[in-house]
């Protein structure tokens, strides 16, 4: 995959203003989706969703331009070609990609972006001024995550194995350290997003304190199901006692409004 160039310092620093976007990746059928709608539900006027491009076809249920904004190869490719992408991927035999102006809509409305893009797009975003916070959602095992995309009965056999397959390779990959910020194990769905909000109340606790935008310096496993894999929660695993976090998680509206206004650092 070859990395959308930024062009120009003004982008840059278009995209990077306002606090820190949140990056959901891991397999396809791990349970990114269902968070994230949960996240933007509750959430609505503190989250929202950058829209990406594919080439793939809508499933039943989808709208362009709010699931994805759904292109042929060419009209994706030409938008490529003339910079406006940030990163973009091959995934499962399609091409998937983040534009500047997906970014920057969120932006506009100083809503906090979420990205749902896969690990190579992970590695891209990396090469960017974006700095966001990186969390992978995962599945308790490979036998769960084919029921949960069998289930979900949007696949045709062959794309199911191609995800399968992708998702072994996601799943290895993204043991490399410090690749992300928290691993969520989304085994029971209510757990899962518990922690996801839980992470974000936090860093949106130290960024607002500090108005800084520091990167995390380890990956920490979510401790609440871990044990379905047998792994060992890390030192400085998240923990965040109920009562602070129910405090603070809803002050997050109260906090937007001292947090940096989209276009107000701009040059
Ligand atoms: N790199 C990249 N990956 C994306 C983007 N949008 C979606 N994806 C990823 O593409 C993969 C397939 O997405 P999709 O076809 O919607 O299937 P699903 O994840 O199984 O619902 C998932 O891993 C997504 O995270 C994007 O803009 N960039
Ligand atoms: N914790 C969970 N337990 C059981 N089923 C789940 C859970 N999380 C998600 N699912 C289901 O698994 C399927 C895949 O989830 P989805 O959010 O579409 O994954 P992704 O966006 O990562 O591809 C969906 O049918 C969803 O309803």
């Amino acid at each position: 995959m070859i990395l959308g160039r930024m062009r120009g310092a003004g982008i840059a620093r278009a995209v990077m203003q306002g606090p820190r976007p949140v990056v959901l990746s891991g397999p396809s059928g791990a349970g990114k989706s269902t968070l994230l709608k949960k996240l933007l539900k509750d959430y609505e006027n503190v989250f929202g969703f950058s829209v990406s491009h594919t080439t793939r076809q809508p499933r039943p249920g989808e709208v362009n331009g709010k699931d994805y904004h759904f292109v042929t190869r060419e009209e994706m490719q030409k938008e490529i070609d003339a910079g406006e992408f940030i990163e973009h991927a091959e995934f499962s035999g399609n091409m998937y990609g983040t534009s500047k102006g997906a970014v920057q809509a969120v932006q506009a409305q100083n809503q906090i972006c979420v990205l749902d893009i896969d690990i190579q797009g992970v590695k891209n975003i990396k090469k960017t001024e974006l700095n966001p916070i990186y969390i992978s959602v995962q599945p308790p095992s490979i036998e769960i995550l084919e029921k949960r995309l069998r289930d979900r009965k949007t696949e045709t056999e062959e794309s199911l194995q191609k995800r399968l397959t992708a998702a072994r390779v996601d799943l290895e990959l993204s043991k490399e350290p410090g690749l992300f910020d928290l691993v969520i194990i989304n085994d029971d769905l209510e757990k899962a997003y518990s922690e996801l909000k839980a992470v974000l109340l936090e860093d949106r606790e130290v960024t607002t304190a500090l108005q800084l935008l520091p990167p995390h310096a380890e990956t920490r496993t979510s401790t609440a199901n871990a044990e379905h894999r047998g792994a060992v929660a890390a030192p400085g695993s998240l923990e965040v006692s109920k009562a602070r976090l129910d405090g603070a998680w809803s002050k997050l509206g109260e906090w937007k409004l001292f947090l940096p206004v989209a276009g107000g650092a701009a040059g």
